[in-house]
């Protein structure tokens, strides 16, 4: 296998590592950071190419185990561990009882306890016939001087190595973290797998051959305008190119195929003269709503139910002399030349802050100022409380938009529809059929058949009623309409279902085009 590999494409890291222990012996990454000054990360890079070239075997596996400070350990080093607490308590305040001590301490009375028992085998302690506790021997013992000891190495990142401590430490730790109880220790055990690694025939074949051709790991990699610039090249060593190594797969960066699907329609309707609009996402009653002569209790208000924004909850007011031309038309009809919904309209209801439900809301506010003759699209995220399906989102897009002027008709809304069903949607079956909006005479519903979903609602159209467009200061006809436009995406990108549209499978979203 080996022989795949000529020593001369070798990394740097690699050849250091052979060369570094070429005269054999264990290798571990930690002891090729000791001798070669590797990092870690190096280290174990260099080992793990190394292991997959057969260069190194793997020699031994062995279970490390380490001793970790716990918080009571840390406590204990810093304010001193039972023993040392009882003793020094009972040394500065005189004989006393095991609670008292305890209480003094701020220690349990069962570590207390134990902490005697053990200092009065150590002949350090002792206690009179009225369990008076008083010190017997001038010091503590030995085997606390060995806790201290761990205690003071142990610094909270610090492990202690298992090997590396005497016997008496070992049980030291053991005492100490046993003693008291699983859930009370003061070192905890960290186990580590340690994997020992040792040159293979064909590592040291390497080896050989490595230094038959004088390469030491400083050949240069890559060269540099400043080394062509100071003629340094010239007394440098290169590495060899590896002509097998199979070229990393290149993947393009592309954009998601649903955001140039909407840049390709925003682009069809710019060239068709269309100006853009947009607007917030969290709207009043008014505008989603009561412009569009929505009446404000009413089940026609229910085609969508609405998320209300929880805080704040109403907008401080509403645009004038807009709010009191809606009212009028709400209540009498005012200027329109109809009667109204005939009821008290509602100043505080219409301020209510809600996400915007219908892209419409857009194109009620653009009225305000549009040109006639006009053409104006925007597309809407729009929210609406709805169960989520393949052709349901709770949020989703409209593309929403507005004609006005004195010769638009209902053919040239037709004729809109049609570009959008066929052209920018890809439908080749549609259907028109009369809808029912408030804020439309007449309404159109165009329906487009999918071929795997079949017939579903693209959106609804028609011509804005007078009721809408007077309180907004307009009068002439204003052709309108709100699409799905994640349904006409749908249609258009092959996809059977909305949800995927914003899923994140990369897979997918590499094989579709947008346009
Ligand atoms: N806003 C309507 C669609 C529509 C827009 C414009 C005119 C007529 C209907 C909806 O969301 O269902």
């Amino acid at each position: 296998m080996a022989t795949e590999h000529s020593v001369t494409t070798l990394h740097p890291l690699e050849v250091k590592v052979l060369l570094g222990f070429s005269s054999g012996g264990n290798i571990t990454p930690e002891r090729i950071v000791e001798q070669l000054g590797f990092n870690l990360g190096q280290a174990n890079q260099a080992v793990s190419w190394l292991v997959q070239k057969a260069y190194l075997n793997e020699k031994d596996r062995t279970v490390k185990v380490s001793y970790e400070l716990t918080e009571l350990g840390a406590a204990y080093r810093a304010d001193g561990f039972p023993e040392e607490r009882l003793f020094r308590c009972v040394k500065e305040q005189g004989p006393q009882r095991l609670p008292e001590a305890a209480k003094a301490v701020g220690l349990e009375a069962k570590d207390i306890g134990s902490a005697f028992g053990a200092l009065s085998k150590a002949g350090v302690l002792q206690m009179d016939g009225e369990k008076r506790i008083s010190i017997a021997a001038d010091s503590l013992p030995p085997y606390c001087d060995v806790i201290r000891g761990l205690l003071d190495t142990a610094a909270p990142e610090q492990r202690l190595e298992h090997d590396q401590l005497s016997d008496e430490e070992q049980q030291a730790i053991a005492g100490i973290s046993k003693k008291r109880g699983a859930s009370a220790v003061a070192f905890r055990i960290v186990e580590r797998e340690e994997v020992v690694y040792a040159l293979s025939d064909t590592g040291a074949a390497a080896v050989a051959e490595l230094q038959q051709q004088g390469i030491t790991g400083d050949e240069i990699g890559t060269l540099t305008p400043q080394m062509l610039k100071s003629g340094s090249w010239k007394n440098k060593r290169f590495r060899g190119y590896n002509v097998n190594t199979p070229p990393a797969r290149v993947l393009l960066g592309r954009r998601n195929p649903y955001c140039e699907y909407l840049d390709w329609v925003k682009d069809r309707l710019t060239a068709l003269g269309f100006e853009e609009f947009d607007g917030p996402l969290v709207e009043t009653e008014f505008w989603n709503g009561d412009a569009l002569f929505m009446p404000q209790f009413h089940s026609a208000r229910d085609i969508h139910d609405v998320y209300y924004v929880q805080e704040p909850t109403h907008a401080r007011e509403i645009e004038q002399p807009f709010l009191d031309n809606v009212a009028r038309v709400h209540e009498n009809g005012g200027d329109s030349g109809s009667r109204g919904w005939g009821y008290q309209f509602d100043h505080d209801f219409t301020k209510r802050l809600v996400m915007r439900s219908q892209g419409t809301v857009l194109s009620a506010k653009q009225l305000r100022d549009a040109k006639i003759p006009g053409k104006y699209f925007g597309i809407a995220r729009c929210f609406r409380y709805d169960q989520v399906d393949a052709t349901h989102l709770s949020d989703f897009y409209q593309t929403e938009g507005i004609v006005l002027g004195e010769e638009v008709n209902l053919r040239n809304l037709l004729g809109l529809l049609e570009m959008f069903a066929t052209e920018i949607a890809g439908a080749t079956e549609v259907k028109y059929v009369p809808g029912y909006f408030p804020f439309t005479e007449p309404s159109v519903e165009v329906h487009i058949k999918h071929p795997v979903l079949g017939w579903f609602e693209l959106g609804g159209s028609g011509i804005f009623r007078p009721e809408v467009t007077k309180p907004m200061g307009i009068d002439v006809p204003v052709l309108a309409w709100g699409l799905g436009i994640d349904r006409m995406a749908l249609m258009h990108l092959g996809l059977n279902d909305l949800r995927e549209l914003f899923s994140g499978n990369i897979e997918n979203i590499r094989l579709r085009r947008g346009n």
